[in-house]
């Protein structure tokens, strides 16, 4: 009788602890979504957010490529909040941590950015006692914090140690940054906190190389479909020339007649100056974005366009990463952008809240002759390559002739199985 209970009694024990796991597993999705909700004001997740949330709750590594605009942001985002301990951010521009902080504040979250624009020096000391529920850094930043500083936050509570922009990571990737090869370093310092790469734009080559780099131990890789759905791709070819401007203006001023707003990427910082100037004279109100403005100018352009008092920004590419305006419903290119990956990143502004919208690409043959351009002495042999390797591609998405959809999905290594995407106007080079 004693003997049977006994032999019952671990069985037993295996059920309750299985029914606990089962409890606390539901519990943590409870609070998961009630805590979406409070914050964000959403009240279900987008695929994969789920799913990687919690397998950063439970310390594992991450490696996380999901499309422009699917909500990647989040992913890190809801572990600090569920968790009550820190989210380290590597993040490649100041603008973009800075907009970022400023939207979380107005959630009520606290976060900060460490960087050079940082000119309150408290915010370090207080990073350090784990008060900031999301700090954003940059990775030059990153590299230079005292071991004493991670030692004081890793006692004060570490949820995760995100970089934001991974493809930056790799030579191979469009936008590659020395500083972020050297951030698995950290890994020395910030033991058993989970490392989570996230990237709209990695290749298979790309992957591999942010794996490697950041030293991600098994991780749990999520690559989403690239599939932007509710976008129109369009390739128009020109002769470049005042006519042609006239006519680029002609056609941004049909879109503005409607709803949303509107990017025209250009390739130079003097076809961003003629091309506002010819819609300011025609009193459309545009606003112009590049590198060689001040952070101020760029800040207020940034803020015009997001409040809508500028319905048109004309920007270079200085003006990607982490714009997300839900409303922009034509994206257009004047020039041949430098890669996919980049016209991906650039068009990937448009229509983000999921509502069907158009991305043009004008290019004119003479586009093509600038290879050299982009390279130079400083670059490394591989960079080169690189370099060559994804103009040839945008250049290859200029001409083709059947669907530029599944050209861009097979290009990051995404099967389509359709033989087009149905959308008859995104086929054949159409001469305007
Ligand atoms: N679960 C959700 N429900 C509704 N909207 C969401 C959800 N998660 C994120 N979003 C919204 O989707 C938009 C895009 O999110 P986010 O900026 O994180 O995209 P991303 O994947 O980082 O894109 P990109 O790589 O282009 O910067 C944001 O406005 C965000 O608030």
């Amino acid at each position: 009788m004693l003997e049977a209970r006994n032999q019952a009694q671990p069985e037993k024990r295996l059920q309750l602890r299985t029914q606990e796991m089962r409890r606390s597993v539901e519990t943590e999705r409870g609070e998961m979504v009630s805590t979406l909700k409070k914050y964000f004001g959403y009240s279900v997740f987008r695929p994969y957010q789920k799913d990687v949330i919690q397998r950063i709750i439970e310390k594992r590594d991450c490696l996380v490529v999901m499309a422009t605009g699917s909500g990647k942001s989040l992913c890190y985002q809801l572990p600090p909040l569920v968790t009550g301990k820190t989210a380290l951010v590597v993040s490649p521009l100041i603008s973009l941590m800075q907009d970022q902080v400023m939207s979380l504040k107005q959630r009520g979250i606290n976060a900060e950015f460490l960087g050079s624009a940082q000119t309150d020096s408290s915010v370090q000391t207080k990073a350090e006692t784990g008060y900031f529920q999301l700090l954003f850094m940059t990775p030059e930043k990153a590299c230079i914090i005292p071991i004493s500083f991670w030692s004081k936050l890793l006692k004060a509570g570490v949820c995760l140690f995100a970089v934001d922009e991974a493809h930056c990571i790799s030579e191979w990737g469009h936008d590659f940054r020395l500083e972020y090869k050297q951030l698995d370093k950290l890994r020395t310092f910030l033991l058993g906190v989970p490392f989570v790469a996230l990237t709209a734009t990695a290749t298979e080559k790309v992957r591999i190389d942010i794996i490697n780099s950041l030293k991600l131990k098994n991780p749990y890789v999520t690559i989403a479909s690239f599939d932007r759905k509710n976008l129109f791709y369009g390739v128009k070819v020109i002769n470049r020339g005042q006519s042609f401007v006239d006519e680029l203006v002609q056609e941004i001023l049909k879109s503005v007649a409607g709803a949303g707003s509107i990017i025209v990427y250009c390739m130079t910082i003097k076809d961003v100056e003629e091309i506002s100037k010819a819609l300011k004279q025609l009193g459309v109100k545009a606003g112009t974005y590049h590198g060689q403005m001040g952070s101020k100018a760029r800040e207020e352009a940034h803020r015009l366009f997001i409040r809508d008092e500028i319905r048109v920004m004309v920007a270079t590419m200085a003006f990607g990463m982490g714009i997300d305006k839900p409303d922009v419903r034509h994206v257009i290119h004047y020039g041949c952008p430098k890669s996919l990956e980049s016209y991906y990143q650039e068009s990937g502004r448009c229509g983000r809240d999921g509502i069907a919208s158009v991305c043009w690409l004008y290019y004119a043959r003479s586009n093509f002759a600038k290879g050299d351009f982009y390279c130079g002495e400083s670059q490394t042999e591989n960079q080169r390559t690189a370099i060559m390797e994804s103009l040839l591609a945008a250049q290859r998405y200029c001409l083709l002739t059947t669907c530029r959809r599944k050209l861009l999905l097979n290009h990051f290594g995404e099967t389509y199985s359709a033989e087009t995407c149905g959308n008859v106007t995104c086929q054949g080079n159409r001469i305007f």
